[in-house]
């Protein structure tokens, strides 16, 4: 497998981060568009859907091909839909009650189960939609999504992927779950990082003063001590992409 190709880029001010992200954007929605007919888009929760604002204004908001798209989640808490914590919901505020992505391509966990019962569930729904041949498959066998969208905690974790939880080592598992997140709420469903790393492009945002030191570890010169932070183990099958602020770059 080749090794991907990873960019940093560095921009004066989050609003900067903001009008880029949305050209990026944009524009990977025209490229798959046009080569499969549809843009498979994964979001996390958290400050990134903020930082998502202005796709979904001028010009981006008439010109996109919105009814191309398929929306995921790379994480999610295990509430109801309608709950303060949902990352659906935040999408849904802030982004998806917008655009015209047709409902029935956005696909939100069963909040009605267990977090072993929500797991299960989207692995299965991500599994018939390989089997429909909807989503591809990547050449390890895992689905291959076109755009991750992903944040970073002040921990280093990526979706629910934490440095010291062993759901950041599973293998086999399309998507696993965790009942004793160290930030709340603790039960969360995620992906796993073969699916993650499957994915051909990635953007890893990342703004903020508090994200300064962790953004030094994951991107500086120095080593550091094993086991890596979870975002350290982000790789994209065409390109990763670190979106950063001037103050999450502060220390590098
Ligand atoms: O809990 C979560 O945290 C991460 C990072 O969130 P941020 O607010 O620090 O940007 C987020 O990417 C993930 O989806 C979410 O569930």
């Amino acid at each position: 497998m080749a090794e991907t190709k990873t960019k940093v880029l560095k921009f004066d001010a989050e609003e900067d981060v903001a009008v880029a992200l949305a050209k990026y954007t944009a524009y990977l929605s025209e490229k798959y568009i046009k080569e499969k007919n549809s843009f498979s888009v994964v979001l996390s929760g958290g400050t990134l859907i903020d930082t998502l604002r202005k796709l979904v204004e001028f010009p981006y908001k008439d010109s996109v091909d919105w009814s191309k798209w398929l929306i995921f989640w790379v994480d999610e808490r295990v509430v109801p839909l309608d709950h303060e914590d949902s990352n659906y919901l935040l999408a849904y505020r802030g982004f998806l009650s917008k655009v015209p992505i047709p409902p029935s391509n956005i696909y939100a966990i069963n909040d009605k189960k267990s977090p072993e019962g929500a797991a299960d569930d989207y692995e299965e729904r991500i599994k018939n939609l390989v089997e429909e041949k909807t989503l591809p498959i990547s050449d390890s066998g895992f689905p291959k999504f076109d755009l991750m969208l992903l944040g970073m905690g002040p921990d280093g974790h990526v979706a629910s992927l934490f440095p010291s939880h062993n759901q950041r080592y599973e293998k086999k598992r399309w998507v696993t779950f965790i009942t004793d997140s160290p930030k709340p709420p603790p039960p969360r469903i995620t992906f796993t990082f073969p699916v993650i790393n499957s994915a051909s492009d990635i953007a890893m945002v990342v703004t903020g003063a508090e994200l300064a030191d962790t953004t030094k570890k994951a991107l500086g010169n120095e080593k550091h001590t094993l086991p890596p932070l979870p975002c350290t183990e982000v790789s994209a099958e065409r390109e990763l992409t670190w979106f950063l602020d001037k103050d999450a770059a502060s220390k590098l």
